[in-house]
């Protein structure tokens, strides 16, 4: 998700809470949206590959790219208030572009069909910045699930602090899909889209997608704030 386009989503909601909740708006206005929970799904690596860098493209020094529209994937992670995450780790994970995921249970039965130019999992520490950057493929419809996603958990050490995944803005199969559809509130359904736009200098057809993720307060964090 853009920066400009999240904060029109902000007042969006500020303005559907109406005006008299608003007495006292620096309560809401300095924060920003937390990006919904969701499902791990079934498919988290059961055995984590030897290349977990944040090139999903490519593994380790494979000469030949994986299949699928190459899309590079940046963003930041922020806390509510706007601050850098920095020196969390995002991981993403995925389906290849033949739908296998680098799990045994589906990659096994699978094995055929499955892209094995793809890396399906990686690793990035966020910057000073909060900032963050993958290539990956735009993902692709998986059976069952007709919105494309990309999972994604974001960790601190051992302590994981989000897990969700991100979906295509304006893909027909988001109407359709399970996980999407059990996403009630309009305004988190906007905070789990992306928008795959083309890279305008390039010849080859790369994506680019820009999405912030936004961690809450951690249950730790929550209990400081009540105890002060
Ligand atoms: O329930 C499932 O089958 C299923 C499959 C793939 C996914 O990525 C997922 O989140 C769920």
């Amino acid at each position: 998700m853009s920066g400009p386009l999240f904060h029109l989503h902000r007042r969006a909601f500020l303005g559907a809470l109406g005006a008299s909740v608003l007495t006292s708006p620096a309560l809401f206005a300095e924060q920003l949206l937390r990006t919904p929970p969701l499902t791990e799904g079934p498919f988290y690596p059961d055995k984590i590959p030897l290349d977990t860098d944040n090139d999903l493209i490519v593994i380790g020094k494979n000469t030949t790219r994986a299949v699928g529209e190459i899309t590079h994937l940046t963003g930041k992670v922020l806390d509510i208030n706007g601050a850098p995450a920095k020196n969390v780790v995002v991981e993403i994970w995925q389906c290849d572009a033949n739908e296998v995921y680098l799990h045994s249970s589906d990659s096994i039965p699978k094995v055929k069909q499955q892209d094995k130019n793809f890396q399906g999992f990686g690793r990035c520490t966020t910057t000073e910045k909060g900032e963050y950057r993958f290539r990956t493929i735009k993902p692709v419809p998986y059976p069952g699930r007709p919105a494309p996603h990309i999972h994604f958990k974001v960790k601190k050490g051992n302590r994981e602090l989000l897990t969700s995944q991100f979906m295509i803005r304006g893909h027909a199969g988001n109407a359709r899909d399970g996980v999407f559809g059990g996403v009630r509130d309009v305004i988190d359904r906007e905070l789990i889209l992306v928008d795959f736009k083309p890279v305008k200098e390039s010849k080859i057809g790369e994506l680019q997608a820009y999405f912030e993720i936004v961690l809450g307060l951690t249950p730790d964090e929550k209990d400081m704030n009540l105890r002060r």
